[in-house]
């Protein structure tokens, strides 16, 4: 067996044995040759088998020699047209969830064709299987789960994590990433059904990063949920109690993460999604001296906020230190930006992390956080609490602290009112102003409100997509500040190298990446993202740059080292091309 692609048991095979997929692309593991073989069922398990189905593809040849006569209609396809034919019936579904159920039914059923759909198409499509309506997709899960597309590991498999993490098809897992459900997007505690956002990511970590399917994998450890709607649902597919916590808690999550390194060893991937904040910190300090592990909500959004404050800086002139920025919301994002702003500051002027964060402020549910607060305040906001007189509301803050940065992380829906922009548009005739809570309806503003508030200067993003605004005339493109810009390359980047450990570094590297690919072009626009239309050519040159860092801080396994990590990158990158079949 090769390039860690399953074998199909011959003896489960039906109408005929076992046959031979030559492919041309070259897979992310040490060992892989061009091309190579592996071997699949025939017949009709061929034809139910995801990772090998081409439906109408199939050649007059293959249908042959892998016993499918008959048991497919005689027009024979190509990929580009059942590309099309999907694309045509995607678009005749009015409402996004139904286009959501179409792209997981078509990932169920013929795997290259969705990641064929999902990168050609890569504007229309992320915010069908992402974000916004992955956030819709895991509030109604119990409804449309039809099949499990990842592992649940919950309270009952206690003591039993080893065995349930080999009950999963595919050994050679490269990524996982895994969420305990409580804190998903800024929808709050959806419990078991937050298993939208580990499937939604990893498809992102194909179709964007390219990382094989095969090497992905999706879990969600279920402790039980404190929302009592879905105890109370009669359809809910969690367990149905309260959450677990604290000892009881962290002893799962150990015999998980003990587990996942005997398995997989030390060079796959843990990313941690959606935890609440009380765990994420605390995950995420205990686990990053022994683990590959990242969490996306704390350092994936750092890093593309801060790429897109560089960027910014292109159209407003002066350094990251001229600026001051006020944050509302401090948790795992806000404060997590925050930190990674400190330390970019702090590397490009030599000035002491401790003395950038006095240009940086937050607002949390209580007011301004400030050291009279300190006693209080929970151990991720006690760097932030600076000399003022308490403040209670946002309004207030913006008044007193004059920022020119204002960055949404409450997870919670129009809080930068009329009033709030308005006054960041009378400090500053450019504001930044980016309202990255997730999905749409938690968006701290619309972009239709930022530009008509502030006649158009603002320079905009958001973490959920808002289509282009046209205001007196001009159109403009908001930027869509969401982690999708950043963990498909620095997770791709980590497994081409072999990397050990996440390093705070690789953040700052992934930042200048993306930064570095928003051309004059997009400038002259006032973008201050690249289109993700290029996402897979963005993320070849993230890659590089975490893999370069993971090599000169003797983090990389992989040697010897490439000589143009970006050749290597795009080289490795899965691509969802059918193969064809001996
Ligand atoms: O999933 C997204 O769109 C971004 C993210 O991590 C979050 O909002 O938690
Ligand atoms: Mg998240």
């Amino acid at each position: 067996m090769k390039n860690g692609e399953s074998v199909v048991d011959p003896t489960s095979t039906v109408g005929g044995g076992v046959v031979d997929v030559y492919g041309e692309d070259r897979a992310t593991e040490d060992h892989l040759v061009t091309p190579w073989t592996v071997s699949v069922a025939s017949g009709y398990t061929l034809l139910r088998d995801p990772h090998h189905n081409k439906g109408l593809a199939f050649t007059e040849r293959e249908r042959d020699s892998h016993y499918l006569r008959g048991l497919l209609p005689p027009a024979v396809s190509t990929q580009e047209l059942q590309e099309k034919k999907l694309m045509q019936s995607i678009r005749d579904y009015e409402l996004a969830l139904h286009k959501y159920v179409a792209m997981m039914d078509l990932q169920e059923r013929n795997e290259r064709l969705f990641y064929k759909l999902l990168i050609d198409n890569v504007e229309e499509l992320l915010p069908v299987v992402y974000t916004p309506t992955v956030g819709e997709a895991c509030q109604k899960y119990g409804s449309i789960f039809k099949r499990p597309q990842g592992l649940y590991i919950s309270l009952k498999e206690k003591g039993k994590i080893l065995e349930v993490l080999k009950n999963w098809p595919q050994r050679s897992i490269q990524v996982i990433v895994v969420t305990d459900g409580e804190r998903i997007l800024g929808l709050g505690d959806l419990g078991c059904q937050g298993m939208g956002i580990p499937v939604g990511k990893l498809a992102l970590y194909t179709a964007l990063g390219g990382v094989r399917p095969s090497a992905c994998l999706p879990i969600t450890m279920d402790v039980g949920t404190n929302n009592q709607k879905l105890l109370d649902d009669e359809f809910y597919i969690g367990l149905r109690q309260k959450r677990d916590t604290g000892k009881e808690y962290y002893d799962l999550l150990d015999e998980f993460m003990s587990a996942v390194k005997q398995n997989y060893g030390e060079k796959v991937l843990v990313q941690f999604e959606d935890f609440a904040n009380h765990n994420a910190f605390e995950l995420l300090a205990k686990y990053k001296t022994s683990h590959l592990v990242f969490n996306d909500d704390i350092q994936g959004t750092a890093s593309v906020v801060l790429a897109g404050l560089v960027a910014s800086l292109k159209l407003l002139g002066g350094s990251l230190t001229d600026h001051t920025f006020l944050f509302f919301g401090a948790g795992e994002a806000g404060t997590g930006i925050a930190e990674l702003i400190a330390l970019e500051m702090s590397t490009k002027t030599n000035i002491p992390v401790k003395e950038a964060r006095k240009k940086i402020w937050l607002v949390d549910s209580k007011g301004l956080i400030v050291c009279s607060r300190k006693e209080s305040l929970q151990h991720f906001k006690k760097p932030w609490a600076h000399e003022h007189e308490p403040l209670s509301t946002l309004l207030d803050a913006v008044k007193a602290i004059k920022p020119s940065v204002l960055i949404g992380t409450s997870g919670v829906g129009q809080t930068f009112t009329k009033d709030v922009v308005e006054a960041m548009e009378a400090i500053d005739k450019r504001p930044v102003i980016m309202a990255l809570s997730n999905p749409t309806s938690q968006a701290e503003c619309t972009a239709e409100q930022a530009y008509t508030w502030t006649e158009g200067r603002a320079i905009f993003s958001s973490g959920s997509p808002f289509d282009p605004f046209e205001y007196n005339g001009k159109s403009f493109i908001p930027g869509q500040a969401n982690n999708a810009y950043i963990f498909p390359g620095l997770g791709f980047g980590l497994v081409i190298s072999g990397a050990i450990r996440v390093h705070d570094e690789m953040l700052l590297a992934a930042s200048e990446a993306l930064a570095n690919q928003v051309t004059e072009e997009h400038y002259s626009k006032g973008m201050i993202y690249p289109p993700l239309t290029n996402i897979r050519k963005i993320s070849a040159h993230i890659a590089a740059n975490i893999a370069a860092k993971a090599y000169d801080l003797g983090l990389a396994t992989r040697l010897p080292r490439p000589a143009d990590l970006v050749k290597y990158a795009e080289s490795c990158m899965y691509t969802p091309n059918y193969r064809s079949y001996r």
